[in-house]
């Protein structure tokens, strides 16, 4: 039976098309001499080993056949109408890059006559072209980016790129211009050589990133050095292999063939493949494929045998929602189990999580609630309300110095301090070390703090609540005493928004050992709490730490302009060591974002009401709820909606409930944490909503610091949920986050707009 390997398609399959390219697959995959399939060479084709096979009367797909001993391979190039089919199989050849080892598709100016080709033994193809555009900006060799680099022809050609192709590169001037001829690149692997390269990265980086620099194996037949070629962990960005016929059918009938499923970077492709001897991480800067990683190796410990019991969790229930619809696209033969430690795979907020620990762990939770909260009972089924500490601080505040009464003060000591160490008394309180909290506190204000804290959980006790983090320390505590382990493996997407009582529960779920712990994280993404350090948990990823830094979602231009954002920012990641987002780069060009500055609320209402009605009046317009609008809260959320709605465009407010189709929708940046969308507005990124007013953290300047952090992280999130066009609007005073490089990059052109024209 032929083995099928799928070579990524520069164009879609036409609709009408896809159900008989299935057809045909599935036959060819079973027996290629099966009538009606009409497998046949072409005469004067530069690559022997091309085919074309009959889909219809009308199309014919491009195939190149491999035998190798008794195992026939046939990697499937695309399909056209009849006579363009032939064309493009008289032309293109697969061969193997002679210096790199990797497998490509190219193209050769003319058509060669099929003897030339066999009198070379079929493997070396005739006057190749690198199809490398012409229309790049051309610039003197003292204005190139690589020649800045101190890079020649000659250590491009070195890695295997093509020679026509790396003199091109050695012209470019400008990320506009890297961008270009990358995307023309005569393989997808050297295009992202060149952009590598051309952001800095040392030739040595792009060898390790590519996995190049091994000498090429030429053992053994042409077929052999193809199959070998196909299999590069750099091959893999443009060929993949199809192991049965449903995962054929998926990828037929996706409508972009789904890249993300089966063309994974080579680094993707070794953090899913990987066994690590304990926790490891995978880090990176928003839409680099972090959450690709994670899906498709907790799909690969799901599918091993036993099967094991694992758990794949994030920061909240709509992530999770989103996590279970992805791999129910990347395999829905993937079991997905509904109890806690089942085997198979649980996808489940982490806060669910740990209230189905308390939940099966019924009057048993009493030796933890002791140990947590010093009573031994705890009603675990509602939570306490965000009032909660501000309610405690009017009752039992009254000894607090000024600056300590803040709601956000009592949060993040509760969390950083009190529920991780476990306190659960005055004495205890006194003498607890609170490092980095940034307050120091006397014996006095530790006394007024604990009144406070005593009466918070007085009050829960009272109303039979608990709160978030009291629950997950419960449940971390319940599995502690004795050692309950319900799962083999965990994996985290998010991991940058978890709190302590988060991390010591996914410490306690799973014993250390092989593949316990598989955190994907971006701590320039933190929106949420406080900052940690994974090391104070038990978990140590240090040496299992790994970088992505391929943008897949976003243009160059969104990205450049969202990371001016965090520019001059001190960001840490979990392992505490300093974060830089420089190396972040995307592929894709388009537009520069938008900026516009309005005079009032209603001034800003028109120009985004102008804005959604232009975009979808383009010729090819984006679908609508592709279309977002992001904004800082609900309030503001809901007086968008109402206010477009008054201006004739109808939009929809997204919650807790996914989104539908039909409208475009007007979403919290909160909310919009793990989506994307073809085209953001970000509205009312004005100063005193986005920094907020932020007086609720003047009690230290840590916090105050921790709390701005999180304001530039929340645009940082917003502004990359664009996969196309971003734009930017405020009235009143611009936020003050915008005034740096952000804002630089953008194009601002007040004649333009004041005559109404977006
Ligand atoms: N190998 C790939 N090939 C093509 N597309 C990819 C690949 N990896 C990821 N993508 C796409 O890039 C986008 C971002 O991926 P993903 O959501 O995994 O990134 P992320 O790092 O988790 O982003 P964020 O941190 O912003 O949530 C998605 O549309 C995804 O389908």
């Amino acid at each position: 039976m032929p083995t099928i390997v799928m070579a990524k398609q520069e164009r879609t399959v036409e609709p009408v098309l896809k159900k008989k390219a299935f057809a045909f697959l599935e036959k060819l995959s079973s027996d290629d001499s099966l009538p009606g399939l009409h497998i046949e060479p072409i005469v004067n084709s530069a690559d022997p080993r091309v085919r074309t096979g009959r889909v219809d009367d009308g199309y014919r797909a491009v195939l190149f056949k491999i035998v190798n001993k008794d195992a026939v391979t046939y990697v499937f190039h695309g399909i056209w109408a009849h006579d363009d089919a032939i064309r493009e199989a008289e032309r293109t050849t697969l061969r193997v890059n002679p210096v790199s080892g990797i497998a490509e598709i190219r193209r050769v100016e003319v058509p060669a006559a099929a003897e030339a080709v066999e009198a070379t033994g079929g493997f070396s193809a005739p006057a190749e072209t690198s199809s490398t555009p012409s229309p790049i900006a051309k610039a003197s060799m003292q204005d190139s980016l690589l020649t800045a680099y101190g890079l020649g022809v000659a250590d491009l050609t070195g890695l295997g790129l093509d020679e026509d192709f790396a003199q091109g590169a050695m012209e470019v001037a400008d990320e506009e211009a890297v961008l270009a001829l990358a995307g023309d690149a005569p393989a997808d692997w050297q295009g992202l050589a060149l952009i590598d390269l051309s952001t800095g990265m040392s030739l040595e980086e792009v060898t390790e990133r590519l996995s190049l620099g091994q000498e090429v194996d030429t053992t053994g037949s042409e077929e052999e050095q193809l199959i070998r070629g196909l299999q590069h962990p750099a091959g893999q960005l443009s060929f993949a292999w199809i192991e049965d016929n449903e995962e054929l059918r998926r990828v037929i009938e996706d409508t972009d063939f789904a890249a993300w499923r089966i063309f994974l970077h080579p680094l993707q492709k070794k953090y899913v493949d990987r066994d690590y001897r304990g926790p490891a991480k995978v880090t990176g800067g928003a839409g680099t494929g972090k959450t690709v990683v994670v899906l498709h190796r907790a799909r690969r410990l799901a599918l091993q045998p036993g099967p094991p019991r694992v758990l794949l969790t994030t920061f909240t229930r709509n992530l999770a929602d989103a996590l279970r619809r992805d791999m129910r696209v990347l395999d829905p033969d993937v079991e997905i189990t509904g109890g806690m430690g089942e085997r198979g795979l649980r996808i489940a907020g982490i806060d669910q999580v740990a209230h189905s620990v308390l939940k099966d762990a019924g009057r048993d939770i009493a030796p933890a609630a002791e140990a947590v909260l010093g009573v031994a009972t705890a009603d675990v089924t509602r939570r306490t309300g965000p009032e909660a500490w501000s309610e405690a601080i009017s009752a039992a505040g009254a000894d607090l110095p000024e600056k300590l009464r803040s709601p956000a003060f009592f949060a993040a000591e509760y969390t950083m301090i009190v529920l991780p160490r476990r306190i659960t008394s005055a004495e205890k309180y006194f003498r607890v070390p609170r490092r980095g909290r940034g307050v120091a506190l006397n014996r006095g204000q530790r006394a007024a703090v604990w009144a406070v804290i005593e009466r918070y959980r007085a009050s829960a006790r009272a109303h039979g609540t608990l709160d978030f983090a009291e629950v997950a320390t419960l449940a971390a505590a319940h599995l502690d005493l004795p050692k309950r382990r319900p799962f083999d493996h965990v994996l985290v997407d998010e991991g940058q928004d978890l709190t302590p009582a988060h991390w010591q529960l996914l410490r306690a779920l799973v014993s250390p050992g092989p593949n316990d712990l598989f955190i994907a994280e971006d701590s320039h993404q933190r929106i949420y709490g406080q900052k940690v350090t994974l090391s104070h948990f038990g978990i140590e990823t240090r040496g299992r730490s790994r970088r992505l830094t391929l943008n897949y979602r976003t243009t160059q231009q969104n990205l450049r302009w969202a990371m001016g954002i965090l520019d001059g920012a001190d960001y840490r990641d979990l392992e505490d060591e300093a974060e830089q987002h420089d190396e972040y780069r995307s592929a894709r060009s388009g537009p520069v974002p938008r900026v516009l500055p309005c005079d009032s609320l209603s001034g800003e209402l028109d120009q985004a009401a102008e804005l959604v009605r232009s975009w979808s009046s383009e010729e090819e317009p984006p679908a609508p709820e592709t279309v977002a609008i992001l904004v800082r809260d609900r309030f503001q959320r809901d007086r968008v909606v109402a206010g477009l709605a008054e201006r004739g465009v109808e939009v929809r407010a997204v919650d807790a409930e996914s989104v539908k189709s039909g409208a475009p929708v007007v979403m919290t940046m909160h909310r919009a944490k793990g989506t994307e969308f073809a085209r953001v507005l970000l509205f009312g990124v004005r100063e005193g909503s986005i920094p907020s007013s932020m007086k609720e953290y003047d009690t230290s300047a840590a916090d105050w610091d921790d709390a701005m952090l999180r304001e530039r992280s929340l645009l940082y999130v917003a502004a990359t949920r664009a996969r196309d066009v971003l734009a930017v609007s405020w009235s009143g005073e611009r936020s003050s986050l915008l005034q740096d490089s952000a804002q630089q990059y953008s194009d601002v052109d007040r004649s333009e707009q004041s005559h109404g024209v977006l």
